[in-house]
């Protein structure tokens, strides 16, 4: 890994989900870092064959870097459950299938939810509803220099869900310390607290300091 910077060219945002899209775009609005989706670029979206976030976070970026000849920036994150062995985690989005009808990505993020619910219950009322979001953020440049972004955020699996902002996973998970989910608290909360802005905040600190 490099200490490698981001000097002012345009940085591709490689990923294919409307939601995350739209997270990385406010975080990095304070940079004044001008921004183009992998979507608007027409770039394919890479089988991700990895088993850890940060290899999936990598072959993202690099992919993207490739295709755009331009620094890629990717976000590989899930949601990993304390009594399920961590599981989904770096299968988060693979457990919810992908539909015909229009939703977030196309999938089907309330079977997903429930999938989880059902296995929790499984074990019984007592059952610890602990878990984590993940976040890898990787930069990958052409030449082939790249440079990883970690953070993570702790909570708890609620059911039913709740609320209807952010995306995916956030109706059932409520972060330590609020009662509210993911999905009642307003965007710039959520950028706070998130696994991607833990994730954020140690980018800015190398990418843009001072
Ligand atoms: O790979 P890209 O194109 O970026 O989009 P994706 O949706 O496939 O993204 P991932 O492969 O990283 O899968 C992570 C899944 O974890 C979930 N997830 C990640 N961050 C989340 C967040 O902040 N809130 C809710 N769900 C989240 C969400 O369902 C994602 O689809
Ligand atoms: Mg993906």
């Amino acid at each position: 890994m490099s200490n490698r910077r981001l000097n002012g060219e345009r940085l591709v945002i490689a990923t294919h989900n409307a939601g995350k899209l739209r997270e990385i775009g406010a975080l990095l609005a304070p940079f004044g870092i001008e921004c183009v989706s992998a979507g608007e670029l027409g770039l394919l979206e890479p089988e991700e064959t990895g088993t850890t976030f940060v290899e999936n976070a990598l072959l993202k970026a690099r992919a993207a870097a490739q295709a755009a000849q331009l620094p890629a920036l990717a976000d590989d994150s899930g949601i990993s459950v304390t009594a399920l062995g961590g599981r989904p985690g770096v299968y988060t989005a693979d457990w919810a299938e992908r539909q015909w009808f229009e939703g977030e990505s196309g999938r089907d993020w309330f079977m997903a939810m429930g999938k989880v619910e059902g296995l929790l219950c499984e074990q019984g009322p007592g059952v610890d509803r602990s878990c984590w979001f993940s976040c890898v953020l990787a930069i990958a440049w052409p030449d082939g220099e790249e440079v990883v972004y970690e953070g993570r955020s702790n909570g708890a699996f609620t059911w039913p869900p709740r609320g209807k902002l952010g995306f995916g996973y956030d109706p059932c998970f409520v972060p330590d310390g609020l009662d509210q989910t993911f999905a009642e608290i307003a965007p710039e909360k959520k950028h706070e607290i998130s696994h991607r802005a833990d994730a954020f905040a140690k980018l800015v600190a190398e990418q843009f300091p001072g």
